[in-house]
């Protein structure tokens, strides 16, 4: 009987321009080529086998109806090299998966080392190029496979024989102990010469020397170093290298509810989820990727701030245009499979703060202003201060109503707070008496208009009975201090209404079937970055037991890979939505360090 995969059997390799998801029976079913935002060239994640995968495991696993898994798997050290031992009635075989970070040829490389006896193995490759829905021409060229369709050329080499039948590359062979075999699958424009093939064992003592550097920058020394550590070798692979953006998670359309249409694509730059994953990069050593982020910021954001969107390509595409995949099934069904991105348009006053906040971060961390950041903090303060009394659209992107959410004008707080840190430090050439008026203000209405007095929290928006998670910031930020009574009661409203019974949060209360206030139907799982602030505010709060079990509660969630993804269903104790997701595992490093502190 087929097997239908949970999102958390996957592993995930890259290169830091895209990367590949490895299922547990040795199956990559997603890979964009050569970008993260890419068209994908295995799109079986989201649909069957005909819609492209790539599967390399024993001949005798079960390996044609994907039900057979291994039995062991790891990354090698602190590295994104994917270790899987099989063990078979004839002998044990390891299979390493990994993607090389280049300069030139995107490369995923499967070298298949046999461990002891002998092993029948097969690799069956069927690329299928547009996200599942083209049918390349394959066809031999020296010796060498390639499948071609229109722009883009896949080159597979291997030292063993290659046949192709009805679209799928097949190698049968067997590895003996001490033997190993290996496959180079290369992506270029077809109109390109052919690409060279790279020494596999070279290829793979540079990437794990790549990955051990480094990881070896990183500064955190608590008792969670190995979950630390993982989940930033998970960010630095979402990381865009040539650019220095960010994509808050390589996948598109993985279901916020299995089966429902909460499916979105996330292979783009937030100004958001980068700014918050490079304050928890800069929180442990790494000033570098922080230096090419504000470049790409300079970038994306330059010229008029009334054009500043809220998410970029990771180049600094600004047409993110959302569009559907009909001919894609979807995870389990859940459709539609969308690419692009509605929310780009969205008006979200939140990414004042979380940029500006970023930008202070990096100024503590010795990254100084320069010049042009000079000139664009200052535009983007001003801009905001004309326009944070708008309704927005607010940190979840919703899709329903404007409305003035809270957690929209705490961060424009923010903004304004840190301008005025750097403007008193000499850091920034700007006026700080106004500024001052102004935070003061913002001040002022929120705790008047989003504080509710009989229940004693924050609320969603003004005048409003929801609640929202996001509010569990306000001290984690500043806008409070953690013991003032509002806060407190917050993050106690917060832990009573949007807990799940084992305690993970959710944003904010869904309605099922009607409309709710994001403007969609349906519910959805608990948001593991808001279970992490949850963390956050009952460390903050002086409830330091009771934030450790949450949070080694959240660690036990992750796959054995340690991977994350946007959210967990309690019910169905299973990984939700796009993954691994940057949030969550930013939310992970700063819990760590916050309970470490
Ligand atoms: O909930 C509806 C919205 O869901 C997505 O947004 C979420 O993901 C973003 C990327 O990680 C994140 O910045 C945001 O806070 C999350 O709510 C989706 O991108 C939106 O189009 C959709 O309206």
């Amino acid at each position: 009987m087929k097997q239908l995969p949970r999102i958390e059997q996957y592993g995930l390799i890259g290169d830091t321009q895209t990367s590949a998801h490895v299922r547990d029976n040795g199956s990559i079913d997603w890979l964009c080529l050569p970008r993260f935002d890419s068209p994908a060239v295995f799109a079986g994640l989201l649909g069957t086998q005909k819609h492209g995968t790539w599967q390399i495991a024993p001949a005798s696993s079960g390996s044609r109806d994907g039900s057979g898994t291994v039995d062991e798997r790891r990354y090698r050290g602190d590295s994104l090299v994917l270790e899987s031992l099989w063990r078979t009635p004839t002998g044990w075989v390891r299979v390493l998966d990994f993607m090389p970070p280049r300069d030139g040829t995107p490369q995923v490389i499967r070298i298949v080392e046999g461990v002891s006896g002998v092993v029948e193995m097969l690799s069956a490759m069927r690329p299928k190029p547009g996200y599942g829905s083209v049918n390349p021409w394959i066809h031999e060229v020296g010796g060498r496979m390639v499948s071609e369709a229109g722009a883009d050329a896949l080159w597979l080499d291997t030292c063993v024989p290659q046949v192709e039948k009805d679209g799928v590359v097949v190698s049968a062979f067997a590895v003996v102990a001490g033997q190993s075999v290996a496959f180079v699958l290369s992506w270029c424009p077809s109109h390109a010469a052919a690409p060279d093939v790279p020494d596999p064992e070279a290829a793979l003592t540079e990437t794990l020397a790549f990955w051990q550097d480094w990881t070896t920058e990183c500064t955190y020394e608590g008792p969670y170093r190995e979950a630390v550590v993982r989940s930033l070798i998970a960010l630095k692979a979402m990381t865009y290298g040539p650019s220095g953006g960010i994509v808050a998670a390589p996948t598109t359309s993985l279901p916020e509810l299995i089966g429902g249409d909460r499916n979105w694509d996330y292979r783009f730059t937030w100004l958001r989820d980068a700014s918050t994953t490079l304050a928890a990069l800069l929180g442990t050593g790494y000033r570098q990727e922080a230096q090419a982020w504000r470049r790409w910021l300079l970038r994306a954001v330059a010229g008029d701030p009334e054009n500043l969107q809220i998410m970029y390509g990771i180049t600094g595409e600004r047409d993110l245009r959302e569009r559907e995949l009909p001919w894609l099934p979807g995870y389990e069904g859940s459709t539609p499979v969308r690419i692009g991105n509605g929310a780009a348009d969205q008006l979200q006053l939140d990414v004042y703060g979380e940029v500006i906040e970023t930008l202070y971060l990096a100024h503590q961390s010795g990254v100084a202003h320069c010049a042009d950041t000079a000139v664009l903090h200052r535009r983007l303060v001003e801009h905001l201060s004309r326009r944070w009394r708008e309704p927005d659209e607010g940190i979840w992107e919703i899709r329903g109503a404007r409305r003035h959410f809270v957690h929209s004008k705490v961060m424009a707080w923010v903004a304004v707070d840190r301008t005025i840190r750097l403007a008193e430090a000499g850091a920034l050439d700007m006026a700080p008496a106004p500024l001052v008026e102004l935070r003061s203000a913002i001040h002022h209405e929120v705790c008047t208009e989003g504080f509710d007095p009989v229940r004693n929290t924050f609320t969603q928006s003004y005048g409003s009975q929801e609640l929202d998670a996001a509010t569990l910031l306000i001290p984690r930020v500043g806008f409070l201090p953690p013991d003032d009574p509002r806060v407190v009661g917050t993050v106690d409203a917060v832990r009573r209404e949007l807990s799940t019974p084992d305690g993970l949060v959710r944003r904010y209360p869904t309605r099922g079937n009607r409309t709710g206030v994001d403007g969609l139907k349906g519910d959805e799982g608990a948001f593991l970055l808001c279970s992490f602030w949850l963390v956050d505010g009952l460390a903050l709060t002086g409830r330091i037991d009771e934030a450790r079990a949450l949070f080694e509660g959240l660690l036990g969630l992750r796959n054995d890979l340690g991977l994350l993804a946007e959210e967990y269903d309690p019910v169905q104790r299973r990984q939700l939505g796009n993954f691994p997701q940057a949030f969550s595992h930013m939310g992970l490093i700063e819990s760590a360090r916050l309970l470490q502190s």
